[in-house]
């Protein structure tokens, strides 16, 4: 079969060389070059194998790129070198015929997993938070002050590596995350495999070891082609999806086989039927455990975001949650559970609002009205983490107790759950048919004003094809005076900040962060 080829530029003559060694047709029309020696090359190798017309093609466009270090888009002439773009990825094997064909095969499938990370060890804690906090996606300062974002991470990570240690040590020394997330990836590898779809999983945490940056070098180091990216977060907040994506994108922008590599960006996955599945699965089983199941509060505890996010940035994540919650219910009423439930938000941080209610202050509420039972569901991750495993498991289980609430339970994240795993596999499968390389050329931003629109089209030529787009979040000042009143709030406290460092006093600011 016929398919077209288009071929990106860089670390080029290799590039085009491995394009022509083998394979058999596809046509190739247009190419995109960042340097001269690319289309030096393409002439030379379609010299070796006789193909004069492509020779003659290439020749003639090596005057245009002279003196540009610049990506250009050459029309190869339709009849010589025929191709449109964004079919065949950099790497593929691939021959080019007298007639200016060549086909390409070769097909190297790749998952990415995109998670957080977590410390391994109690030293890890401040490093990892410095990690955390240094991310222009966690806090969010505004353009003028934005150089003050690694100070200000310097110093709040050292404010709250004390309490955040303790509750490390309280797990056992460090994040079980690590662990769980190379668990799942090698069940999704097998589960992959076993669908007749072999494919090699990755993973790339944001914050911690296994680095994005790694990953994405073992996925060249592998030559994959087509590559699936899965954030292991159901629901998109900008926050994690976002920034892990937004740190993708850089490295892609740099790298020339990542540029042209075919791949698509699984944004979220809360509404898929198996994942869905599986959690009603983990809750029904839990509920089970209460002396009178139908009594037990369904308690759906989520990690929250600074309210402005939502309300200004446009993060979809509160909604996203909210219809997560919906759908476990709906499926446990379908099986004939109408259990009271309540979504909560946990893990604030720091002194700006974050989505209410709280967790700690409805657990308290329910205790106040005379609920006994209460069943904790983690629903914003899939791996077992600080969050469940001290703050749930510990600070809000004593709070609840203290609240008179005398039945306890708590729904384990979902790990390696067959149900949810093979759901997993079922996205990717889904989502192959939509991988396609970027159309972009290189000297264009990837995400060009910063939406998440954009940033997924850019991922996604077909997006529009899947389930529609997150809406946009808008980057740096907008006209509204709560905004405004935000980032003089925001300024207000990087000063503040600053004053309490070089005074040494613990002042305000350093109570509401290491808290
Ligand atoms: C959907 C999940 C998460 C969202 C949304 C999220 C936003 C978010 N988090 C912080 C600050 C911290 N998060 C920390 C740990 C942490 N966060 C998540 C998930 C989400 N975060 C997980 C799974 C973990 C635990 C990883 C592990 O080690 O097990 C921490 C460190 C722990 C602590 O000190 O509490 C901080 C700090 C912000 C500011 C934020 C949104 C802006
Ligand atoms: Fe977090």
């Amino acid at each position: 079969m016929d398919r077209a080829v288009h071929v990106l530029g860089g670390s080029p003559a290799q590039r085009v060389i491995t394009h022509l060694q083998a394979g058999s047709t596809a046509s190739v029309k247009t190419v995109v070059c960042k340097q001269n020696d690319f289309c030096r090359a393409l002439t030379r190798k379609a010299r070796i194998r006789g193909c004069r017309a492509a020779a003659r093609a290439t020749e003639d466009f090596r005057p245009k790129l002279a003196d540009t270090r610049r990506a250009s888009r050459i029309q190869l002439g339709s009849t010589r070198l025929k191709a449109s773009a964004q079919e065949a990825p950099v790497g593929s094997q691939g021959i080019l015929s007298d007639d200016g064909t060549c086909q390409v095969d070769d097909e190297r499938v790749g998952v990415l997993l995109l998670n957080l990370g977590g410390p391994e060890t109690l030293d890890d804690v401040q490093p990892f938070l410095y990690n955390l906090f240094a991310d222009p996606d966690i806090i969010r300062l505004p353009s003028y002050i934005a150089f003050l974002q690694q100070p200000i991470a310097r110093l709040i990570s050292t404010l709250r590596a004390p309490k955040s240690a303790e509750g490390y040590k309280a797990i056992g020394g460090g994040s079980p995350l690590r662990r769980v997330t190379e668990e799942q990836a090698t069940a999704l590898q097998e589960c992959l495999a076993e669908l007749g779809q072999p494919a090699e999983v990755f993973i790339g945490m944001r914050y911690w070891n296994p680095f994005t940056e790694e990953a994405v070098q073992q996925i060249k180091q592998s030559r994959i082609n087509k590559l699936v990216v899965l954030p292991l977060y159901p629901q998109f907040s900008i926050s994690t999806s976002g920034s892990s994506l937004r740190l993708l994108e850089q490295l892609f922008k740099v790298d020339d086989y990542l540029l042209t590599m075919k791949h698509t960006v699984i944004p979220s996955w809360y509404q898929r039927p198996g994942y869905v599945q599986a959690m009603a699965d983990m809750i029904e089983d839990e509920r089970t455990k209460f002396p009178n199941p139908a009594d037990a509060v369904i308690f759906f505890s989520a990690h929250g975001v600074p309210v402005s996010y939502v309300e200004e940035a446009g993060d979809p994540y509160r909604q996203e949650m909210e219809e997560c919650v919906d759908l476990i219910m709906d499926e446990l009423k379908l099986r004939g559970m109408d259990n009271r439930h309540t979504l909560a938000y946990q893990s604030r941080v720091g002194p700006v609002e974050w989505l209410k209610p709280y967790t700690d202050t409805t657990i308290e509420l329910l205790g106040q009205t005379g609920v006994k039972s209460l069943l904790a569901v983690p629903i914003s991750f899939v791996s077992e983490h600080i969050e469940t495993l001290e703050e749930i498991d510990m600070e809000y289980r004593e709070l609840a107790e203290e609240s008179g609430i005398t039945n306890w339970g708590r729904v384990p994240a979902l790990g390696v759950n067959p149900v949810f795993i093979r759901d997993m596999a079922d996205a990717v499968l889904e989502s192959l048919p939509f991988v396609g390389s970027m159309s972009l050329p290189s000297e264009t931003s990837l995400v060009p004003s910063g939406s998440v629109e954009d940033l997924l089209a850019a991922y996604d030529r077909e997006r529009l094809e899947l389930p529609p787009p997150v809406p946009v979040w808008e980057w740096g000042w907008t006209k509204s005076a709560e905004t405004l009143n935000g980032r003089i709030a925001m300024v207000a406290l990087s000063a503040l900040l600053l004053l309490e460092a070089f005074s040494g006093e613990e002042g305000t600011i350093f109570r509401l962060f290491s808290n």
